[in-house]
């Protein structure tokens, strides 16, 4: 099966011995300070223990410090369509007072994090094989290649008239088979206008033609050279881009493919009959779609009613569940139910279709570094002619023609389809990457954003703490009550509550058996907690310091033990009868699987991790030191998390917010960047990066492969422009002849196609695992 995310080395399950993925173990657990992993945290855990699988349930407070529970199996028969297993994690029921866990000792994944670089790989689909272009195209090119390349060798033969006239012919003959490629191959987005590519070989070869005929022999056979020289580069950097490109074309021609599957509207209510397949494109933002199961959803939809179990994206493996009112995307694939829902995005707006697939919005030619890469080779080689030919004509001594010569060599350099779209190719490669974990970026522009990004907000509930947090600690101080009473009092204040708190609280009591309380006025307060009235008519304060400091009821006794829970990375929430200080409860939520890892791909890509959180300030670094985040933002009201995301930016950073639309709606609308987990499909127009999955790492990856992509954009220009630019200064100055240049540059150019090259096969090396692309529709 192919893994979603990074991959460890297997390990055995500590019960059956079975090899699994660590990072997707069904259980993970610390027994003497060992982590041990297991298939399922029922049979397998239960058989290390030496217990009956029933029994192991209530023991695990006692012997499991701390334990954390994948949020989706990736058994493999849930790969194969068996979704009877269980796909929502189980949470144990809080612990009993007599058997407190200890201190969180969090599970350490920043062991089985890849460089980013690895990660890619694991992604790749099997050879996609989209037939090579042996088209004309490549047969002019050939061709183009074949007469520079006579053009310049018969240079040997002399100086004679007869051998320049045939050296121009040939030169000639390769200008016209470019000039004819470009006329009839179709022009990719990312491609630069011919005619400034094309400019140089036309020039040389009158240049040529006007010195062999007006000039000194041994001047035209110089200029039959460079022209020789020029049209064969040209050919050459075509079709070594074409190679560098073929990877991404496939791929994307994949994607193309994959996406263009008919949807059916659904038919209106009582009307039966056979339901027409409609084309992808004739469908509608607003329409009711009907996917079967075993279908590939054809447009980003919401789903209407029900539930569905989808592999949320084309190439997920693990299928989730999809409720009413949960976007999905196109590509994703109904594996059980009958997905209803209605479409938000159709054609090439779908969130996969964007940047990736829309001619006209297509990232790899629209980024900026894609355009200043054609930009380049487009307009700025103009810049190089004129320099040229000026620092020629400034030098002295040389004569019109071969000023011309050094000009149009010089241009010659740097107006390369090479250098035009080598940008663009790894632009393609990071978007397509993206893809692969179910990233989508809304624009290009957003894309450039993300990859420019270096801070990243995480809103910690349900990011990196898993937002279903557990009673802990159970206290009544001063012995007024006892701490049965107080969980009465607060759940019933917490009752009609649906923050994550307020379900751990009342879940709590159910799991105790204890009634809630008859609290009558409850009344939230959004960050802090509820105020209420209990069943004996005393005010009721369930809540944070902060409200009860609002209520004017001193904490002051109790300050110490609350302290020292916040130490532990409890959430404390305190409950007052009156104005005194009744109860102290103390919930802790786990890191979600991922957390390390996400926070690690941050820190990789040079991006500063920031937790920011309505928690307290010693419980936010308790978990920010657990996760080796320094900065952390405590204490903030969800109204004011846009506020402190603006301060941030205030401060001169490029922000990123990860979150969830909803609840996060704040603070993701303030950030430069908003990174939305589980979001793509849906349609609030203005998230910068939505994700098909709800996994953490990849809501850091969609910065971190972004940042990636550019680096290797910038690097690959680089390497194909240097070599250029030292050539045509080396020409510009008499250092060396005219026919430098233009080799120079291809050599450069050479060298940024191997650059991407040798990134491609990293990636190749890990598909050689026995991961297969096997969620797709069949490829070609
Ligand atoms: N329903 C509630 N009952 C009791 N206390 C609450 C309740 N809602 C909020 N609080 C208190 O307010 C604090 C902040 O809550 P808020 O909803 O702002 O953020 P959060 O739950 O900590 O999520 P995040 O970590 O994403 O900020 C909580 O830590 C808790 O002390
Ligand atoms: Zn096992």
């Amino acid at each position: 099966m192919r893994a979603l995310g990074p991959v460890a080395d297997p390990v055995p399950c500590s019960g059956c011995g079975k090899l699994l993925d660590p990072l997707r173990a069904g259980h993970v657990a610390i027994f003497d300070s060992k982590f041990h992993f297991f298939c399922d945290r029922h049979a397998c855990r239960a058989r290390f223990l030496g217990e009956p699988p029933g029994e192991a349930e209530n023991t695990r407070a006692a012997r499991v410090p701390l334990s954390f529970f994948a949020p989706r199996r990736s058994e493999p028969e849930l790969a194969r369509g068996n979704i009877d297993a269980p796909i929502v994690p189980f949470h144990a029921p809080a612990s009993s007072d007599a058997a407190l866990p200890e201190p969180p000792a969090p599970f350490d994944d920043r062991t089985l994090v890849e460089p980013i670089a690895h990660a890619i790989h694991t992604e790749e689909p099997s050879r996609i094989d989209v037939p090579e272009a042996r088209d004309i195209g490549a047969l002019l090119l050939v061709i183009a290649t074949i007469a520079g390349t006579l053009a310049v060798a018969l240079g040997l033969a002399g100086d004679a008239a007869l051998v320049i006239g045939a050296r121009i012919v040939l030169a000639s003959v390769g200008a016209g088979m470019l000039v004819g490629r470009a006329a009839t191959t179709p022009r990719e987005p990312s491609d630069p206008h011919p005619a400034p590519i094309l400019a140089p070989s036309i020039l040389s070869l009158f240049l040529a033609a006007f010195a062999a005929l007006r000039a000194h022999p041994s001047l035209g056979a110089e200029a039959a050279s460079l022209a020789g020289i020029i049209v064969t580069a040209t050919a050459v950097g075509a079709w070594l881009l074409e190679g560098a490109r073929h990877a991404s074309l496939a791929e994307r021609a994949f994607v193309a493919q994959s996406l263009a599957v008919p949807g059916r509207r659904a038919p209106d209510d009582g009307a039966t009959g056979e339901i027409a397949k409609n084309k992808v494109f004739d469908l509608c933002p607003g329409e009711q779609i009907l996917v079967e199961p075993g279908e590939v959803v054809p447009v980003d939809l919401v789903v209407g009613s029900g539930e569905v179990f989808v592999l949320p994206w084309l190439g997920a493996t693990t299928p989730v569940r999809r409720r009413a009112g949960e976007p999905v995307v196109a590509g994703a694939k109904v594996v059980r139910g009958r997905l209803r829902g209605t479409c938000t995005f159709a054609g090439n707006d779908r969130a996969f279709a964007r940047v990736l697939l829309d001619p006209r919005r297509r990232a790899d030619a629209l980024a900026p570094i894609a355009r200043a890469s054609r930009a380049l080779a487009e307009r700025w080689a103009l810049a190089a002619l004129v320099t040229g030919a000026l620092s020629a004509f400034i030098a002295g001594g040389r004569t019109y023609v071969e000023i011309a010569m050094t000009a149009v060599a010089s241009h010659a350099a740097l107006a390369t389809t090479l250098i035009a779209g080598v940008a663009g190719v790894h632009v393609a490669r990071g978007i397509l990457h993206a893809q692969r974990r179910g990233i989508a970026y809304k624009s290009e522009g957003a894309w450039d954003r993300a990859a420019r990004v270096n801070v990243a907000v995480f809103c910690a509930r349900g990011t990196l703490l898993l937002g279903e947090p557990e009673l802990a600690e159970l206290e009544a101080p001063g012995g007024k009550l006892e701490p049965l009473d107080v969980l009465s009092l607060a759940a019933g204040a917490e009752r009609g509550e649906e923050h994550p708190i307020a379900t751990a609280i009342v879940r709590a009591a159910v799991t105790r058996s204890v009634r809630p309380d008859g609290v009558r006025n409850a009344h939230h307060v959004p960050g802090l907690g509820v105020t209420a009235v209990t069943s004996s008519g005393e005010d009721l304060c369930v809540g944070s310091r902060a409200l009860l400091l609002a209520n004017r009821i001193s904490i002051a006794a109790a300050e110490q033990r609350i302290a020292e829970l916040e130490a532990l990375g409890r959430t404390v929430v305190l409950v007052a009868v009156g104005a005194r200080l009744v109860g102290i409860l103390g919930l802790q939520d786990g890191l979600r699987p991922g957390a390390r890892a996400a926070v690690q791909h941050l820190l990789d890509a040079q991006i500063e991790p920031v937790i920011m959180s309505g928690d307290a300030r010693e419980t936010c670094e308790a978990i920010g030191h657990s996760l080796d985040v320094d900065h952390i933002r405590p204490e903030v009201l969800p109204t004011e998390r846009a506020a402190e995301v603006r301060r941030l930016i205030d401060a001169g950073m490029s922000v990123a917010v990860l979150g969830h639309p909803g609840v996060d709606e704040g603070a993701l609308g303030a950030a430069d960047v908003a990174v939305a987990l589980g979001a793509a499909g849906s349609s609030p127009g203005d998230l910068s990066v939505s994700l098909a999955s709800d996994d953490v790492r990849d809501a850091a990856l969609a910065l971190a492969i972004a940042h990636r992509a550019r680096l290797e954009a910038r690097v690959g220009l680089a390497i194909a422009v240097l070599p250029a630019l030292v050539g045509a200064i080396a020409v510009a100055f008499g250092v060396l002849p005219p026919a430098y240049a233009p080799l120079a540059s291809l050599l450069g150019g050479a060298m940024a196609v191997l650059h991407v090259r040798a990134l491609d096969r990293v990636r190749e090396s890990g598909t050689t695992r026995g991961h297969t692309w096997e969620n797709g529709p069949s490829a070609p």
